[in-house]
């Protein structure tokens, strides 16, 4: 049975004045009552804070890149020993923003996916197609390769400590939502492709979804049979528009 889960992205975003009353309603409204398991991602500079304000409560805190490497010198970069110092339990790896304006690639992204397992960090492994991509009707085979560059790596057993978020490049921060359909077949496609490999590790496997999920199409996407939850970019910074994505995720 997965338990779902809504992890907020906060990308660049937030200064502290806002972000301890963001942290503290969502900790509340979170406690107040959602089954869903709720995860924020703040940037690397506030995750102390973050562990501050959500130190015991039902939400946890991730970041949102990490180093491949474990340490030393590697000028601006963070360790993956240093977000578990930090309580993370979770970190966003290969996401869209980082794959096309830093450059990171299938590989990078596979090596970051192993540095995370290896200091317990559960990554969040992002995959999606491009609006060129999908209009060229090769969703399929991007999902897929970008899955096969990890999966390669580190076996289909290592994915059980994983999460996958299907997040269409077209969808992020456009306002523009992949149907609740679009989005199932791309996730039944995600998770009968791990299944081909292990049917135990694809029936246990956590699929979010992302891309301008709000609180007024979040239910209808998060009730698809494949999408287990939401990676949450934009309405995560809003209190109140995200505790109604985890109430619906829930
Ligand atoms: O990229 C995303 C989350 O990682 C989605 O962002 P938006 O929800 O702002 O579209």
């Amino acid at each position: 049975m997965r338990k779902p889960l809504v992890v907020g992205n906060w990308k660049m975003n937030g200064l502290r004045a806002t972000n301890r009353p963001l942290l503290d309603s969502v900790r509340e409204g979170v406690e107040a009552g959602v089954a869903a398991e709720v995860a924020v991602c703040p940037p690397f500079v506030y995750l102390a804070d973050a562990a501050s304000a959500l130190q015991g409560s039902a939400v946890s805190w991730g970041a949102q890149n990490l180093s491949q490497h474990e340490a030393g010198a590697y000028t601006g970069e963070v360790a993956p020993s240093m977000l578990r110092d930090l309580g993370c339990r979770f970190v966003i790896v290969g996401h869209s923003e980082r794959r096309t304006l830093y450059g990171e690639t299938d590989s990078l992204v596979a090596e970051k996916v192993i540095a995370a397992q290896g200091a317990e960090l559960t990554p969040i492994l992002c995959v999606g197609e491009s609006l060129e991509e999908r209009e060229q009707d090769v969703t399929e085979q991007v999902v897929k390769r970008q899955l096969d560059a990890v999966l390669e790596r580190i076996g289909v057993s290592a994915l059980s400590k994983a999460v996958i978020a299907y997040e269409p490049i077209w969808a992020i921060g456009t306002g523009r939502t992949a149907t609740p359909e679009q989005a199932q077949e791309v996730h039944g496609l995600i998770r009968s492709h791990v299944a081909a490999q292990s049917s135990s590790v694809a029936e246990e496997l956590l699929i979010l979804y992302g891309g301008s999920v709000k609180g007024n199409n979040a239910t209808q996407l998060l009730s698809m049979p494949d999408i287990d939850g939401g990676l949450i970019g934009g309405a995560s910074l809003n209190a109140e528009e995200f505790l109604t994505i985890c109430q619906a995720a829930g």
